[in-house]
């Protein structure tokens, strides 16, 4: 059966409602960041760049690079976002904007996230590069899906008995990557760790600029989590939503982020930008092998 109109929501051109892209304007690898600045910072690097679409905070351009196809997105700031990120992905993907159907053949997307994050533990240098094996999810969107399946349930029962959340009604998900995309990034240069994704920056971060935050030491606590000797090792605002929601849909994806602020030492990057763009240029390299 058919979409109706409110449902699969198209523009007047026939492009998808918030990303503003028609099913071709797509690669099959999709690269997504969170500022959408850092798009340019990647498609500089393509041969050629064949698409480039605006609307909102939602940047994309698709080209070529060493003889393939890729999309660079910038998804925003958090997890509402990756919602209407992933499903309109997923819709250009596997809708047929003709009929407004779903269609026979599924496509599965690899979709991976090249962002920022704040560093966990004391022994994580700021400008360190991480890849998150597991998204841990404290904001709730997953709950919002039928998620249980595609959960690592040892870990989220395990956070669950750790962490008191009292009658905040917060209830974490978790979410491991994929392991096709992690083998790509075996390799030293990159700390492999566990990322705790959050609604907000200040107070689901444990930070207290004016207002105090209603759970004291969030940030020791977590750094203080062991399961089987896994770590969580930093925290941001995407990563377990797109892990959550890729899974659902039968794609494939990972995060790779550069730490910013150590949270333990209180200190932040003073090469931000050169920091990111080192990111960019080995996840590219890793990216692009084939
Ligand atoms: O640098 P990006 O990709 O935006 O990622 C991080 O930076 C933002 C907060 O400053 C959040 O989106 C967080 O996840
Ligand atoms: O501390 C930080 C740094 C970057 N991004 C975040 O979400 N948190």
């Amino acid at each position: 059966m058919a979409f109706s109109a409110s449902e699969l929501i198209l523009n007047a051109d026939g492009s998808i409602y918030h990303l503003n892209l028609h099913p071709d304007d797509i690669a099959d690898t999709i690269m997504v960041v969170g500022d959408p600045d850092r798009v340019p910072a990647i498609s500089r690097h393509f041969d050629s760049i064949e698409v480039k679409k605006t609307k909102r905070e939602f940047v994309t351009h698709t080209g070529h690079l060493g003889g393939r196809r890729f999309t660079v997105l910038s998804t925003g700031i958090g997890t509402g976002n990756i919602d209407i990120v992933l499903n309109e992905l997923d819709a250009l993907a596997n809708i047929d904007f003709k009929t407004g159907e779903i269609k026979e053949a599924k496509k599965s997307l690899d979709i991976i996230r090249i962002g920022t994050c704040g560093g966990l533990q004391p022994d994580i240098p700021v400008d360190t590069f991480l890849l998150s094996k597991t998204g841990i999810g404290l904001d709730g969107l997953l709950h919002f899906y039928d998620c249980e399946d595609i959960q690592n349930q040892g870990l989220r029962d395990e956070i669950e008995a750790k962490f008191d959340f009292g009658t905040s009604g917060i209830r974490p998900y978790v979410v491991d990557a994929s392991k096709k995309l992690m083998a790509r990034f075996d390799e030293n240069r990159i700390r492999f760790g566990m990322t705790l994704t959050n609604i907000g920056f200040y107070g689901p971060q444990g930070r207290n600029l004016r207002i105090a935050p209603r759970f004291e030491n969030l940030v020791g606590s977590l750094a203080q989590f062991d399961f089987e000797g896994r770590q969580i090792t930093n925290l941001e605002m995407e990563t377990a939503a797109i892990y959550g929601l890729a899974r659902l849909l039968g794609h494939q994806a990972l995060s790779l982020n550069v730490v910013l602020a150590n949270r333990m030492n209180g200190q932040f990057s003073t090469k931000p930008g050169e920091s990111i763009n080192r990111l960019i240029e080995f996840s590219l390299e890793h990216i692009t092998a084939s």
